[in-house]
C-alpha cells in the first residue's frame, strides 16, 4: 500500500496595500519553505536600489511588455500607481502541472483574474492588513525606497486596495514579521492537506480497508 504523497501544485496569493510587508513576507516564506517558488512578474516600473532583474521582477520597457501581452505571454496583467505588472504564464502552469506550489506578490486586479483563470481552484489567497495607517506611512518612509510624491501617491491608493479585503481567503494583520510568518506557513501547511488536492487518496483508502 502507497501512502499518498504527489499532490496538485496551489497558488498562494499574498495581497496588501504598498508597504504592509508583502516583499518581506515572501522573502521570509521563500527562505523556509523549499516547496515554494516565486512567480516573478514583468514590469515597466524602474528597479529600486538592491532589486535585481530577473529574481525581483523581470525589468521592462513598455513596448516589451505590450508584445508580451500582444502575444498571450500573460496569465493576468495590470496598471498599478502608473506601471504595469504581469504574470508570465509558462513557469506558472509547468510548477502546477508538476505538483510544485507557486507564490504570487499581485495586487486584487491580479487576483481576480487568477480566480477567474483556469487555475481558479487552485488559488489560496492572503491579504495583509497594516496594524493602523500611520505604521503604513512610517514603513513606506522607512523603507527609504520612494519619494515623498510617490509615498503620497501610495498612501492615497491604500483605502482603495484595503476596500478588497473581503475577496480574499484568509486576512492576516502584519504586526509583529515572525508571528504573521507563522501564520502564512500555517495556512500553506493545512492547504496541502486539502483532500482534493491529494492525488491517489481513493486509492490508498481501498487498499487500506482491503488491509493489503
Ligand atoms: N496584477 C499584478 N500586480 C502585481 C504584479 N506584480 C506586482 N504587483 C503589484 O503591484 C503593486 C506595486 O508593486 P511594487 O511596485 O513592487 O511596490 P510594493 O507595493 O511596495 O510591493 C503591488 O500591489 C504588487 O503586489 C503582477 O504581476 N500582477
Ligand atoms: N511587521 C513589520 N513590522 C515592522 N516593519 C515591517 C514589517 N513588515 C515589513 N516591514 C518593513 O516595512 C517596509 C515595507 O515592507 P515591504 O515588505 O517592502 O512592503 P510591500 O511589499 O507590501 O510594499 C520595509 O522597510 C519592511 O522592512
Amino acid at each position: 500500500m502507497s501512502i499518498p504523497g504527489a499532490r496538485r501544485g496551489l497558488m498562494l496569493v499574498l495581497s496588501s496595500p504598498s508597504g504592509a510587508g508583502k516583499t518581506t513576507m515572501t522573502k521570509r516564506l521563500l527562505a523556509t519553505d523549499p516547496q515554494i517558488s516565486l512567480s516573478v512578474s514583468a514590469t515597466t516600473r524602474k528597479p529600486r536600489v538592491g532589486e535585481i532583474d530577473g529574481q525581483d521582477y523581470q525589468f521592462v520597457d513598455q513596448d516589451h511588455f505590450d508584445r508580451m501581452v500582444q502575444t498571450g505571454q500573460f496569465l493576468e496583467w495590470a496598471t498599478v500607481f502608473g506601471n504595469r505588472y504581469g504574470t508570465p504564464r509558462g513557469p506558472v502552469e509547468q510548477a502546477l502541472t508538476e505538483g510544485r506550489d507557486i507564490l504570487f506578490d499581485i495586487d486584487w486586479q491580479g487576483t481576480q483574474q487568477l480566480r477567474q483563470s483556469q487555475s481558479g481552484g487552485d488559488l489560496v489567497s492572503i491579504f495583509l492588513l497594516p496594524p493602523s495607517l500611520e505604521e503604513l506611512e512610517s514603513r513606506l518612509k522607512q523603507r527609504a525606497s520612494d519619494s515623498a510624491d510617490v509615498i503620497t501617491q501610495r498612501m492615497s491608493r491604500a483605502a482603495d486596495e484595503i476596500s478588497h479585503w473581503a475577496e480574499y481567503d484568509y486576512i492576516l494583520v502584519n504586526d509583529d514579521p515572525g508571528q504573521c510568518l507563522h501564520e502564512i506557513r500555517s495556512i500553506l501547511t493545512t492547504e496541502r492537506l486539502r483532500r482534493e488536492r491529494q492525488r491517489g487518496l481513493a486509492g490508498f483508502v481501498r487498499d487500506l480497508l482491503a488491509g493489503e
